[in-house]
């Protein structure tokens, strides 16, 4: 398994997932953040020939990637109000059966999740080595941005919720301490078994709820959602964009309805260089 294996299967994916959503009469698009979203710019770039569609990054380095494939960024705070970004690609950390992802290995998840649940589409794209049927199989811990005053009281509800041992993320130069986000807050990544999908509690794997030491998707991310001091968690659950547009138009535009972070689909580069592309069953 070479690093140059790994690069061209996120290559792979990204051209396949550009050409299968890119429309290039988009308005407004979103981009994510990590090593593969540089393929999906790439890709992008070669189509992408309207100079007034703007792209709207994740954070810094999301920001850095527009701007040096010579394409035109907007803030997310500058979107006016109506507009809802036309698609939005982005990497994961792991991809479970359902579609729910991890993400926040680089420390980008709170940016990630409101550009993802402010687009009609919204889709992942990654190596083979993100794909799996549970979260937390292969990739070991949910990364949570917290304000850095609640850091100890964090930790310990952490604890409390079945997570052996969360720690606070520091820059690759331990010495120098924690890694700060975007927001200047801090990361915790926290290890829990692995998660299941809602079809596992139904079949009575597991209550699901942390009372026997099982934690359902869902349940877990609004449980760590609810601890005061975090800001966001890694754990993107739920609806994708499409299902709660549907609950938004039910509902005549009344309900506000948390959701649309799941993506519509994903697509994975392979060892053998063909592209798998996972979709909601
Ligand atoms: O915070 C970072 C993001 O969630 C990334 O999209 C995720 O870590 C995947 O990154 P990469 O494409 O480098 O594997």
């Amino acid at each position: 398994m070479t690093d140059a294996l790994i690069e061209s299967a996120k290559r792979a994916a990204a051209r396949q997932a550009v050409a299968d959503h890119f429309d290039p009469r988009a308005t407004h698009v979103g981009i994510g953040s990590g090593t593969t979203i540089v393929y999906v710019v790439e890709a992008i770039k070669e189509v992408a020939t309207d100079p007034t569609i703007r792209f709207v990054p994740t954070g810094y380095q999301s920001r850095q990637v527009i701007i040096q494939a010579g394409l035109t960024p907007l803030a997310f705070d500058s979107l006016p109000p109506e507009v809802i970004l036309d698609i939005a690609f982005d990497g994961a950390d792991e991809v479970d059966q359902d579609l729910n992802c991890i993400k926040g290995g680089g420390a980008c998840l709170f940016q990630e999740k409101l550009v993802a649940e402010r687009a009609r589409k919204f889709v992942c794209v990654a190596d083979y080595r993100k794909k799996q049927d549970r979260l937390l199989t292969k990739w070991p811990t949910i990364p949570i941005e917290v304000a850095p005053i609640a850091v100890p009281t964090v930790l310990a509800d952490l604890r409390i919720l079945g997570s052996p041992n969360p720690k606070l993320r520091t820059t690759l130069l331990e010495k120098s301490g924690p890694l700060k986000t975007d927001q200047d807050f801090f990361i915790i990544d926290a290890p829990f078994p692995s998660l299941l999908i809602a079809a596992d509690v139904a079949a009575g794997k597991g209550k699901g709820d942390g009372s026997d030491g099982t934690w359902e998707v869902n349940r877990l991310a609004t449980a760590i959602k609810e601890l005061t001091g975090v800001l966001e968690v890694g754990i993107f659950s739920g609806l994708n964009g499409i299902e709660a547009e549907a609950i938004r138009q039910k509902e005549g535009g009344k309900t506000v309805v948390t959701g649309g972070q799941v993506p519509v689909a994903v697509y994975f580069g392979m060892q053998d260089g063909s592209v798998e592309v996972r979709v909601k069953e």
